[in-house]
């Protein structure tokens, strides 16, 4: 569903013309079917809405290109394009849960999840920093948010936590166990025999030898170091300004970095279009876009789907890799 006063309907609308037919499931929306369709009819899209019960009757359904079923979710009040409305934040948080019970219970593949305002739902009691932490405690794991684009796969280790509490919660285990996941994500979900991680110090040039820091020392280097020993492929701590460049990007195939803005600002700067926010780890596949519910052109017809596009088609072929391997 995401944020219904955002970019969402539109997105959902935009990304389901591009990718249908392409598929390897059936693409459901979950989400207000009125407001689709006065989306659709705004923006001049051509759909057939088809609203479906329940998940369980889709493998009958004959999907024609022209059909996009949604699972019709009242968001409670009107949408006004741009103006976020907490009246609607009780229906985001029940399309979140709902989707992320059909992944649990294996009725959806994979969930991909649109932009939702975090202080919409915070206002409304949701007691989590992000969907990232929802999904993790929904699906009982500890996962990691992976921005995956085809220039960068970047985790940040810390995620929606403030900046001034960052260093205490860069732990050794933290990190070990963020390899660890992410070693087997790389193998099992991408398909890389071999991969190498690039991890990222924490402080101004990796801590300058301890002039500028010391977590590296005490911290980072030693959890790179427990890695390697069960034979995870990791290096670092490398200075979080210059190992995101064309060149350095050849020599791993996924980064670790401290806190949210070292790994996300490196990753929308290289490509914002493309960007994935991928929760991995997890037994569930959730995916979404890069960005975020963009209030200021929500209506206007100019957002690009491209990121939800990619969203969709990481988690169908993630799902499929996933269905290989049982
Ligand atoms: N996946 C998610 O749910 C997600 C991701 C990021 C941010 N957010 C949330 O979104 C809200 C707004 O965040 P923000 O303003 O920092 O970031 P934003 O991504 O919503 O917007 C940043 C800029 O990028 C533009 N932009 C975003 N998406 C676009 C698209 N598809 N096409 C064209 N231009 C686009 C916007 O117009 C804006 O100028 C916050 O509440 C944040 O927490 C949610
Ligand atoms: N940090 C994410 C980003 O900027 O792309 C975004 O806030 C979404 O996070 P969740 O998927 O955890 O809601």
């Amino acid at each position: 569903m995401g944020d219904p006063a955002g970019v969402a309907p539109e997105l959902t609308l935009k990304a389901w013309a591009a990718v249908r037919g392409g598929l390897h499931r059936t693409l459901i929306a979950d989400a207000d079917a009125n407001l689709l369709a006065e989306t659709a009819a705004r923006h001049r899209i051509a759909v057939s809405i088809s609203r479906i019960e329940d998940l369980g009757a889709t493998p009958s359904m004959q999907a024609s290109e022209d059909v996009l079923f949604v699972r019709h979710r009242p968001i409670g009040a009107p949408a006004r394009a741009g103006v976020p409305d907490a009246a609607h934040a009780a229906a985001v948080i029940a399309s979140l849960e709902a989707c992320a019970a059909d992944a649990l219970a294996g009725r959806a593949a994979a969930v991909v999840t649109n932009p939702v305002s975090k202080h919409t739902l915070h206002a409304a009691g949701f007691p989590f920093p992000g969907q990232t932490e929802f999904f993790e405690d929904r699906a009982g794991a500890r996962g990691l948010m992976m921005l995956v684009s085809p220039k960068l796969r970047v985790v940040p280790l810390t995620i929606h936590v403030p900046l001034r509490d960052v260093p205490d919660a860069v732990t050794r285990e933290g990190i070990l166990g963020a390899l660890r996941i992410m070693d087997r994500v790389l193998r099992e979900d991408f398909g890389i025999p071999q991969p190498h991680i690039a991890v990222s110090g924490l402080n101004p040039h990796a801590g300058e030898a301890g002039d500028i820091g010391t977590e590296e020392i005490d911290t980072i280097a030693p959890a790179i170091a427990a890695a390697e020993a069960e034979g995870i492929s990791a290096r670092g701590p490398l200075p979080a300004d210059t190992m995101f460049h064309d060149a350095a990007r050849t020599g791993y195939d996924a980064a670790l970095c401290m806190y949210h803005d070292q790994a996300l600002v490196a990753s929308k700067a290289l490509d914002f279009d493309n960007g994935v926010n991928a929760t991995v780890g997890l037994p569930i596949i959730r995916t979404s876009p890069d960005h975020g519910t963009a209030f200021d052109i929500a209506g206007k017809g100019v957002a690009r789907p491209d990121s939800l596009i990619a969203a969709i088609l990481l988690a169908d072929l993630l799902a499929s890799r996933r269905e290989g391997a049982q």
